[in-house]
């Protein structure tokens, strides 16, 4: 009977025991849910957001540079975005050069203009055509001689030196309207020379010049064979320097001066106040240029002179060109794309954006 009775109380605890270890097994997946997946989890998410904000710094970092600033201008925010000691070199991304700041010497690479640091006749019919000229019978030169002979002897020496290698402005794309304009890249002082205005030196001969946007006129003079008055240009259109970047602004923060050097008309620009760093250089185009800003339009105003000859075709065409609609839909053509200005605020947005969403 003893016997009988072990085995039954042996039955009892094997019939027990399996129990007690599914209970353990139990509480070992319900702690293994409640505490290791939870921190897994944790873990991964924080990766993940890591790995997150470093692809938003990267694709931030090339909007960056797609503006036009350079990768190290980026605010640092952690150790790691601490900026390099020595400037990166600006890599060229073929295609994501709208905004990028070009410097003097990348003027032939980039754009189709050959860098000249002096004026040069066009052509050797020219050359011949100016033979017997001389600056001192120019009808200009005996309007106002003493003004001139100042200009000469203050500035004459500017343009023997030229502008090589000039590195305190940067050429860069505004909009779609503007096209290029010229920033100053280091501080201007009052007075002190922007450059020569280079290009080649052409006549028209009645002839329609194609493309009139980089004509400097400088003279009159008679006709070589036929006596008539024509009038003389410095043409930057194939040729020229930084100069030729310069844009119209109705208070502009420079003037061009009429030079006479080695009996022709030379073209200077001279700041008119101090310039700040990233200021934008413009001079008057004259008068009768008024500029045109997004949809509100200047009228011109009804005078004539040479100082006309920027208002051309040329721009009406580019005008109507932004202004093209769809005909069906009633949408811009080509909708505005937004300027260097409008990017800059873009991006202190976007700054502002990441900032908060870290707090
Ligand atoms: C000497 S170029 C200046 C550089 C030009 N923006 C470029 O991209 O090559 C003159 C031309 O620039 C444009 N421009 C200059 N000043 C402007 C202004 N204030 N508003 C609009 N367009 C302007 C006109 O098309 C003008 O014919």
């Amino acid at each position: 009977m003893a016997e009988v009775k072990k085995d039954q109380n042996k039955k009892k605890q094997t019939t027990k025991e399996p129990k007690k270890t599914q209970s353990n097994l139990g509480t070992k997946i319900l702690l293994f849910t409640l505490l290791v997946i939870p921190s897994l989890a944790l873990l991964f998410g924080i990766f993940r957001q890591a790995e997150l904000n470093k692809k938003l710094w990267n694709e931030l970092e090339d909007k960056y540079f797609e503006l036009g600033f350079d990768k190290h201008e980026t605010p640092a925010t952690t150790n790691e975005r601490e900026a390099p000691k020595e400037a990166p070199k600006q890599n060229i991304i073929p295609g994501n050069n709208r905004f990028r700041k070009f410097r003097q010497d990348e003027i032939s690479k980039y754009f189709t203009v050959d860098l000249i640091h002096s004026i040069e006749p066009e052509n050797y019919f020219l050359k011949r055509a100016l033979k017997d000229y001389d600056i001192n019978d120019d009808e200009k030169m005996r309007e106002h001689p003493e003004e001139y002979k100042v200009n000469e002897v203050m500035y004459g020496k500017y343009i023997d030196q030229g502008f090589k290698d000039d590195d305190r402005f940067y050429i860069q794309f505004i909009d779609q309207h503007k096209g290029y304009g010229l920033f100053a890249f280091k501080e201007i002082k009052q007075n002190d020379v922007i450059g020569v205005y280079t290009g080649l030196i052409s006549m028209e001969l009645g002839k329609k010049i194609f493309d009139p946007r980089y004509l400097y006129h400088i003279t009159s003079i008679k006709h070589p064979h036929t006596g008539a008055k024509a009038d003389l240009y410095i043409d930057a259109r194939a040729a020229g320097n930084q100069l030729r970047f310069v844009n119209h602004d109705d208070n502009p923060n420079c003037e061009a001066l009429y030079v006479p050097h080695n009996n022709m008309w030379n073209v200077i620009f001279v700041a008119k106040r101090d310039i700040a760093i990233n200021e934008e250089i413009t001079i008057s185009y004259g008068k009768s240029y008024k500029s045109v800003r997004g949809k509100e339009i200047v009228e011109k105003e009804e005078e004539s002179g040479p100082d006309d000859y920027m208002d051309t075709e040329w721009d009406k065409k580019r005008k109507e060109e932004r202004e093209a609609r769809d005909p069906n839909t009633g949408k811009l053509l080509h909708p505005h794309l937004p300027n260097k200005y409008e990017l800059e605020d873009q991006r202190r947005k976007i700054l502002q954006r990441i900032r908060n969403r870290g707090k």
